[in-house]
């Protein structure tokens, strides 16, 4: 492949992250912290929670992408079902005002060939339509975008982690992946931020929006301005270094098992307690060198299927960084089987180096565990 490849996906899938982690940051700004949160979410059937947010972002995205490439199927997490609800008139005239917002920003990601999406403010029904081109079943043929409008959004809700997560895939393969993570200090010597603390969540060095392209390594530049791009790297590792690395983890333990995690870092040798965070933001942290490894293991009967959107930009990122992302046994993450990664279970990111060890932990924590079968 060329060192030119998939530009255009490149530049637009940039402009369209950088688009919607503004509006993500504002809806942030004016409705969520300064409601409860249970009133600025709508719970799914799944338990989850979705926001204003969510929708609005999903819908900017999915315009975005189709001024480019209207061909272009898109599994995305959101629908727009429960906005067609007559309850939900409030709720959806918000997601519109907010999508006519960042879609009049003005352009600081320069793409060629600029494209409009219409003379004019764009209509309920185009904000609907839009939500629901995510609605694609997945598969490993051809092109097709993977997006998580807000990945995290319980982080989102707390003044967390949480990330705007989009993916470019050919024949079930990513090769572009673009992440928003507002909440991220451009440096990570500036630390994180206070869960809930105004102050702390509009501390003018947060907002990173992280790039890779398959065989282009991958690179991190501020959502704010148009900095210059930096390229990024983990930190490489070797077995005699485990004992200064650092692992991250959900901070849903519902979401990945923390007494395994915990496991298999003593299994390893590893001293610092786990860093926690909601969202993809725990590889755009490990593909910088923040942390090391990333650690999801299964929990319970490890039936959960993680869905592709949640796993198509971060892998990518890492892999590019100088990581093995890989599910709990090692196995790549197989991204063409559908809307979830239904054949892995799991999830492992590790410095090339010490990937293998990693995993032998996995497999000896899971087997304590009487697990061994996952
Ligand atoms: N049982 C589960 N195991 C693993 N991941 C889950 C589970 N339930 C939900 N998720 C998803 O994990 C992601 C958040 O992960 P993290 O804990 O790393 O922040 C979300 O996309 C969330 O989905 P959802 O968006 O529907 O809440
Ligand atoms: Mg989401
Ligand atoms: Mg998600
Ligand atoms: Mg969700």
């Amino acid at each position: 492949m060329s060192a030119q490849a998939y530009t255009l996906e490149r530049s637009v899938a940039l402009s369209a992250v950088t688009r919607a982690s503004s509006l993500t940051s504002r809806v942030f700004a004016s409705l969520v912290s300064k409601s409860d949160p249970s009133s600025a979410s709508v719970t799914k059937s799944d338990a989850s929670p979705v926001t204003v947010g969510d929708y609005a972002a999903q819908a900017v995205v999915n315009i975005v992408l189709g001024a480019y490439f209207p061909d272009d199927p898109i599994v995305g997490e959101e629908d727009a079902a429960h906005l067609r609800k007559p309850e939900s008139e409030t709720l959806k005239r918000q997601v519109v005002q907010l999508v006519n917002e960042a879609l009049a920003l003005e352009e600081k990601e320069v793409v060629a060939q600029k494209k409009s999406w219409g003379d004019g403010p764009v209509s309920d029904e185009q904000v609907l339509a839009a939500l629901d081109r995510g609605n694609h079943q997945g598969g490993n043929k051809g092109r097709m975008w993977a997006l998580d409008p807000i990945d995290g959004t319980k982080g989102f809700l707390r003044g967390g982690q949480y990330a705007v997560c989009l993916g470019f895939l050919v024949d079930g393969e990513v090769q572009v992946g673009v992440m928003g993570c507002p909440n991220l200090p451009l440096d990570p010597k500036d630390g994180l931020p206070k869960e809930g603390d105004a102050a702390s969540n509009s501390r003018s060095d947060l907002g990173v929006a992280f790039i890779a392209v398959r065989g282009q390594g991958a690179s991190q530049r501020s959502l704010s301005s148009s900095g210059k791009e930096q390229s990024i790297s983990m930190r490489q590792l070797t077995s005699s270094g485990l004992e200064d690395a650092s692992f991250c983890e959900s901070v849903e333990a519902g979401h990945s098992s923390h007494g395994t995690n915990k496991r298999i870092a003593e299994l390893l040798g590893i001293t610092k307690e786990s860093v926690r965070m909601d969202s993809q933001a725990k590889y755009a942290s490990v593909s910088r060198g923040d942390g090391d490894i990333y650690l999801r293991l299964p929990v319970g009967d490890g039936s959960y299927q993680e869905k592709i959107w949640d796993h198509a930009s971060g892998s990518l990122l890492v892999h590019e960084a100088g990581g093995i992302v890989s599910d709990c046994r090692g196995k790549p993450l197989e991204f063409g089987q559908g809307r979830t990664l239904k054949l892995n279970r799991g999830v492992i990111a590790a410095p090339k180096g010490v990937h293998a060890e990693v995993i032998r932990a996995v497999g000896k924590a899971l087997e304590e565990e009487g697990r061994g079968h996952l």
